[in-house]
């Protein structure tokens, strides 16, 4: 006979439903009137279902009366995109080399389907989210990414030009802190203008989430993404990491790809005083409830 899952007792017995529902209390004191950034990453939007339990666990955390603010991705949806285009599409250190017309495509899918359709999940499960850019009240301008690297062959340090890609360089909070005081959840898409030519640039998501959470000095900044946490060399779990470890680990290519801005991110939003950052598998259901309001903390937390 196949055991029955966690809390399946609870759902014929009301009596433990209420204490199942009661173990959440601490927490939700925990984390009153906390603000709570949540990064969905485009590959953990794998499915309906699991976008549908992200867009419950949103807005129970709102109506708890926690603050969450949710930075959308939304790279392969864009890679589709381009494809159906027919425009190439190039990476560098985990940044999509983006010119003018892929900032174009950027924008239509961040700012257009993906977003919309996150809000009108939300609103589905009975919250209510609006969507919003970095353009939106000017909430965050950028400047142009200029990524340092050093040329294995050579040892010669070099900057690379990723076109429009921007690093966050100004966070106005003022509209953030408008909708904390309401009902309503801002759902952002990581596309902001260049605060010196005013053009469209695209940002990596890791990067405008660790921006949004440092500006308002959150509590908690949760990275959901498609593998359980950080991998060691032989993919073994790590379930804590200290800054300094995490930066041997991308020195040594332990770490590659989308992960390096997303630790990196990790890294400069410690310094920036947010207090707990973790990266975890946004494919389990339900994965925001499990890390904040249980003892079953999953993941890679990222220590000072
Ligand atoms: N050491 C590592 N541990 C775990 N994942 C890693 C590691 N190095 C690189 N990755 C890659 O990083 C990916 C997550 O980054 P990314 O694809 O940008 O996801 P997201 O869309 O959630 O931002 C993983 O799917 C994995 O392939
Ligand atoms: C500069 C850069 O790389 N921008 C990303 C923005 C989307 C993103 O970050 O999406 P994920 O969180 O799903 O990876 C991109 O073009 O794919």
């Amino acid at each position: 006979m196949q055991t029955p899952p966690p809390g399946a007792a609870a759902a014929h017995d009301p009596v433990l439903t209420a204490q199942l529902i009661a173990t959440a209390l601490p927490y939700m004191l925990r984390y009153d009137e906390k603000t709570v950034v949540v990064k969905f990453g485009g590959n953990a939007m794998g499915s309906e279902a699991l976008g549908k339990a992200f867009a419950e666990d949103i807005t129970l955390l709102k109506l708890a009366g926690i603050n969450p603010v949710v930075v959308h991705g939304g790279g392969p949806q864009i890679s589709a995109m381009l494809d159906r285009l027919g425009i190439k599409t190039q990476w560098d250190g985990g940044m999509r080399i983006t010119d003018k017309k892929t900032a174009e495509v950027v924008e239509m899918v961040l700012a257009g389907s993906v977003n919309k359709e996150i809000v009108q999940t939300i609103t589905e499960a009975g919250g209510r989210a609006i969507g919003l850019t970095g353009k939106d009240g000017n909430m965050v301008t950028v400047t142009r990414m200029k990524r340092l690297v050093i040329d294995p062959d050579s040892n010669i340090e070099r900057l690379i030009d990723l076109g429009f890609v921007g690093e966050p360089k100004t966070v106005r909070t003022e509209v953030l802190e408008v909708l904390a005081k309401s009902e309503i959840i801002p759902v952002l898409a990581p596309v902001c203008a260049g605060e010196d030519d005013g053009e469209t640039y695209n940002v990596n998501a890791d990067t405008f989430a660790g921006a949004i959470a440092g500006a308002l000095h959150a509590s908690r900044l949760l990275f959901l993404t498609d593998v359980p946490g950080v991998y060691d060399r032989h993919r073994n779990l790590i379930k804590e990491l200290t800054v300094a470890e995490a930066r041997k680990m991308i020195a040594d290519k332990t770490i590659v790809g989308g992960m390096i801005p997303k630790v990196e991110t990790c890294i400069e939003a410690l310094a920036q005083g947010v207090e707990g950052v973790v990266i975890l598998d946004g494919k389990t259901p339900h994965a925001v409830l499990l890390e904040l309001f249980t003892e079953r903390g999953a993941g890679t937390l990222i220590k000072p």
